[in-house]
């Protein structure tokens, strides 16, 4: 069986973000794509600006109760007076929206395209190279509530972003691993072959973007520049995401996730 993106309105395939696309992902759980949140022009401004102006860091993160130092660079953005973030046991520092004016033009694209939506806190990162990743994990901090929507929007070289399912109750503890989730930190897709920029992409269906798979536990998404992917309902309680290293990119990738903190 294999989940597919539905067009939910392309009426004119104009190329606007009218082209948004979801998956269901079963049990309250949805994933929606916008392949061109911005056009390729205003994207590259916004990376050139992001790349340069933004103060990037590499925390020292600790993971399994090990120390590591953060595979890519980071920055924090949060609306005033709200908890603070916590994660991997770093608190990183809440820079102010109006410290990057910039910023509040992509989070006004970002509420036009996802009407009812509001997101008043933002991760960014930066992916320096093939090597730079994020491992499997799901953006599940209590501080975001039990079904926190995530939208992320992506500029630069495009990567890959996977999702699998959490191995159910069922199968934790006690018996013989759920079978997928043997191989915790290993992709389980092959890689996809980065596209190299084809204008057509735009126009492709998601779905035909989809690694093909026979496992609806394991998706393979290739995040394009100006895109927007939102993580919505259970998604982080029911899935982990991972961008995995890709010998392959060796180009720069800026990533921003605009959360809500209640
Ligand atoms: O870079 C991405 O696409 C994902 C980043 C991510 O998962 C996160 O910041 O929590
Ligand atoms: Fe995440």
């Amino acid at each position: 069986m294999s989940l597919r993106f539905k067009a939910i309105s392309d009426p004119d395939g104009s190329g606007s973000n009218s082209k948004e696309q979801k998956m269901d992902l079963g049990n309250g759980s949805e994933v929606v794509y916008v392949p061109r949140l911005l056009t390729s022009d205003e994207s590259w401004k916004f990376f050139d600006y992001l790349n340069k102006e933004i103060p990037w860091t590499r925390p020292t993160i600790r993971v399994f109760g090990r120390s590591h130092v953060q595979p890519r660079d980071t920055c924090y953005v949060a609306s005033k007076g709200l908890p603070e973030l916590i994660y991997s046991g770093y608190q990183p520092h809440a820079f102010s929206w109006d410290d990057f004016p910039p910023l509040k033009d992509i989070l006004e694209a970002v509420h036009k395209a996802l009407p009812g939506s509001t997101f008043n806190s933002l991760l960014l990162n930066r992916y320096k190279g093939g090597n730079d990743n994020v491992g499997w994990h799901a953006d599940d901090e209590k501080l975001y509530g039990p079904t926190p929507e995530i939208a992320s929007v992506s500029f630069g070289c495009e990567r890959e972003f996977l999702m699998k399912k959490k191995p159910s109750k069922s199968s934790q503890g006690g018996g013989a691993p759920h079978n997928s989730w043997i191989h915790l930190d290993v992709p389980l897709l092959q890689p996809l072959l980065l596209s190299v920029e084809r204008r057509s992409d735009d126009d492709e269906p998601v779905s035909k973007r989809l690694k093909k798979s026979s496992n609806p536990d394991h998706h393979s998404f290739t995040l394009k520049h100006g895109s927007l992917l939102v993580m919505r309902g259970y998604t982080q309680r029911d899935w982990l995401h991972s961008v995995p290293k890709r010998a392959k990119a060796e180009a720069t990738r800026i990533n921003l996730t605009f959360r809500y903190v209640p």
